[in-house]
């Protein structure tokens, strides 16, 4: 099996680590792209998010990673209401996050070790700690002869591995990622759908958008449809 992350010690303030109540969010002068939608993700749940191209996957993760604020209802993150949250305060609840975006994201002036050690560089965790474990997962991930590659360096599906493997080093409570398998052959999408599944499995909730409704179907997850703006559960 792949990893042991370290999760932290301290337990969660919610057993709900996702909680949207009539969400609505639209672009400035566009029509509104998520109307009226509830969604409960317990923790430890396994989800996946799909629907055709311009549905707003990607917009319900934007707003889920802080990166958009709803223009309608609540959105709770770890039992705090997030609606309103100020950007200065961000950064802290995001830590409790792993995200994959569907451009990767990755610092380009780090190697691949480096990437992917972040989160655990920034839980201020110790380089002899960690330097295993961010190693094995790398090997995981199929980069263990390019731990010191600089992003640029890797292709496509490389960066997205590197950037899987960002994602879930530290043990996250919640994963949202966006097309994470989008780059990679069938039999990497499959390893890396190993990955998430092992976190779930020690307790992370995971949520992930992709328009591969054949790797939602075999995950056995709870998979979520945006058609229209609203939001309904199977698939189809
Ligand atoms: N920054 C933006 N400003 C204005 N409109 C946007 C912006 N980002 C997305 N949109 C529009 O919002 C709608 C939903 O886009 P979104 O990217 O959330 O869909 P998606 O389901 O993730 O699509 P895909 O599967 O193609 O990635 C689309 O009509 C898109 O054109």
């Amino acid at each position: 099996m792949p990893l042991s992350p370290r999760r932290a010690a301290v337990p969660l303030a919610s057993s709900e680590p996702v909680r949207l109540e009539g969400v609505g969010f639209g672009y400035a002068n566009r029509p509104d792209v998520l109307r009226d939608i509830n969604l409960v993700l317990t923790r430890g749940s396994f989800h996946f998010l799909t629907g055709p191209s311009g549905a707003g996957k990607t917009s319900l993760l934007r707003l889920l990673t802080l990166a958009e604020r709803p223009t309608a209802g609540r959105l709770s993150l770890f039992g705090s209401d997030v609606t309103g949250i100020a950007d200065q305060e961000v950064p802290l609840l995001r830590r409790r996050m792993g995200m994959v975006f569907q451009d990767f994201r990755l610092l380009d002036h780090l190697d691949a070790f480096e990437n992917a050690a972040l989160p655990l560089r920034l839980a201020g965790r110790r380089r002899a700690e960690y330097a295993d474990d961010v190693r094995e997962m790398l090997n995981w991930v199929g980069l263990g002869d390019r731990i010191t590659a600089r992003p640029q360096a890797l292709s496509g599906g490389e960066q997205q591995r590197l950037a899987i493997a960002r994602a879930v080093m530290a043990g996250p409570d919640l994963i949202i990622a966006d097309e994470p398998t989008g780059s990679v052959d069938p039999a990497m999408a499959d390893r890396l759908m190993v990955l998430f599944q092992s976190l779930n499995r020690q307790g992370t909730t995971v949520l992930i958008a992709s328009h591969d409704e054949n790797i939602a179907a075999r995950s056995g997850a709870t998979v979520l449809r945006l058609s229209g703006g609203f939001l309904r559960e199977g698939l189809g």
